[in-house]
């Protein structure tokens, strides 16, 4: 097991003050041993490398609580519609023409992606899981994934079948790279029967439920004409919120609604940039934060955001609301903590997201030398609001190096980006003639 010194300025995440500007981490095969001014590092630490980086700041790998990686081969590909029109006329005829093999080579390509703009761990949603759980095996990230499942007759019944061989065969994989979950879709795309039934599965086999919630007023108004309730009261009604949930979007929520999430401890995946995209509405994140609520963040697939930057989601993020309540909303700390340690909370990963001792090596090195970050009055506020995707310049997860001097080193980005062309267009061809 090889040791390695980074010298920089770090941003440990582990609380608001806490800063070095002439720092350092020490990281032992796949854990950080010691966080702290330059000289920190216990005397018997002899590193076989040292990486000095005195221009960059290291802080923890960036974790995106929900997306659907390859909906990359969508990206604008189905521009400028709302949310039923966007799936029902433009994504999901376009999905059914996915092979497994373009799942495997679209989520690569979002891997490329999320590597490049600093994202080490994400939460996917999707079909076709094996090849979206090979495809991050090789790109060295971390992952939470799960197997869409929309509960409709005999697909809905081979998709859940799916989702329990997932957890089978993942759960732990990749020295405990890959974890798994179930992903029912949303409450108006699942029977309350099906909603059960997964929940039951997801009990008995010990994983959790990641679930879109409330992101539309056509779905409150097609919730409420069938059952008479909000989706959040459905669900808690059909007993799915009893455990471990990651509710992605919550953007038309009641009072009620607010107190039933808090009261069950679900954790809530903010994706503004889709919800603007989409024009689903913003979420009520100031009133959910108040509350308790652990409230991280995601993109969403391309297709509705069109890139998979949580640095420009971030500044997103803590604008919109700024905009929605006041300018002191969400500040840029706190923003960050969504990113980060919020994300590690509501995926239920207790020793990534902070950059501690003991903790995964899963950090990003950030290259601050660059006339967009000058003057440097506050750190935090450079990365929330200001830095983006190609600022990010070396990334470790589980203490290897995926990628350095911004190149990747376990993808083949340009045979990547080559698949993804060929096969996105393939589809399309199909499709429109
Ligand atoms: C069954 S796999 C996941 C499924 O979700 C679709 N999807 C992507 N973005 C959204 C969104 O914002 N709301 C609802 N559904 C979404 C995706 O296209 C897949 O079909
Ligand atoms: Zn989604």
């Amino acid at each position: 097991m090889s040791k390695l010194l980074i010298r920089a300025m770090v941003l440990p995440m582990t609380g608001p003050e806490v800063f070095y500007s002439r720092g350092e981490i020490g990281i032992d095969g796949d854990r950080i041993v010691s966080v702290g001014e330059e000289g920190s590092a216990p005397e018997n630490f002899v590193p076989d490398r040292v990486l000095n980086l005195p221009n960059d700041v290291v802080m923890p790998g960036l974790i995106n609580t929900h997306t659907h990686a390859a909906m990359t081969l969508l990206r604008s590909y189905a521009d400028d519609l709302p949310l039923m029109p966007w799936l029902n006329e433009k994504v999901w005829p376009f999905e059914d023409k996915m092979t497994e093999e373009d799942i495997y080579w679209g989520t690569s390509l979002a891997l490329c992606e999320m590597i490049r703009s600093g994202t080490t761990t994400m939460l996917d949603m999707y079909a076709s899981m094996d090849q979206v759980a090979e495809a991050v095996l090789q790109a060295g990230t971390r992952a939470v994934l799960s197997r869409g499942l929309i509960g409709n007759g005999p697909n809905g019944e081979r998709a859940l079948q799916e989702g329990i061989d997932l957890v089978r065969r993942y759960q732990g994989a990749g020295q405990g790279r890959l974890k798994v979950m179930f992903g029912p879709h949303a409450p108006y795309t699942c029977s309350g029967e099906y909603l059960q039934k997964v929940k039951a599965h997801a009990d008995r086999l010990g994983v959790g439920i990641h679930i879109h919630v409330a992101e539309t007023l056509d779905e409150i108004k097609m919730i409420h004409d069938q059952y008479g309730k909000t989706p959040v009261e459905w669900l808690e009604e059909l007993g799915l919120f009893g455990g471990h949930v990651v509710a992605a979007h919550c953007v038309h929520l009641t009072r009620k609604d607010m107190d039933i999430l808090a009261r069950n401890k679900v954790c809530v995946a903010y994706n503004p940039e889709s919800n603007m995209k989409l024009n689903s509405g913003t979420a009520p994140i100031t009133e959910l934060r108040a509350q308790g609520i652990v409230v991280s963040l995601g993109t969403d697939g391309a297709s509705s955001n069109n890139n998979l930057d949580l640095f420009g989601e971030m500044r997103s993020a803590a604008f919109q609301q700024k905009l929605r309540v006041n300018s002191t909303a969400l500040p840029a700390y706190e923003v960050l903590e969504m990113a980060t340690v919020n994300g590690a909370q509501s995926l239920g990963l207790e020793d990534v997201g902070m950059l501690a001792p003991g903790f995964k090596a899963d950090l990003i090195t950030v290259d601050l030398d660059q006339p967009h970050f000058y003057p440097r009055f506050s750190i935090p506020a450079h990365l929330a609001y200001v830095a983006h995707a190609g600022d990010v310049r070396m990334m470790m997860v589980d203490g290897k190096i995926l990628m350095e001097d911004r190149k990747i080193l376990t993808l083949d980005v340009h045979k990547v980006c080559q698949e993804a062309e060929i096969r996105a267009k393939r589809i399309a061809n199909a499709l429109n003639g």
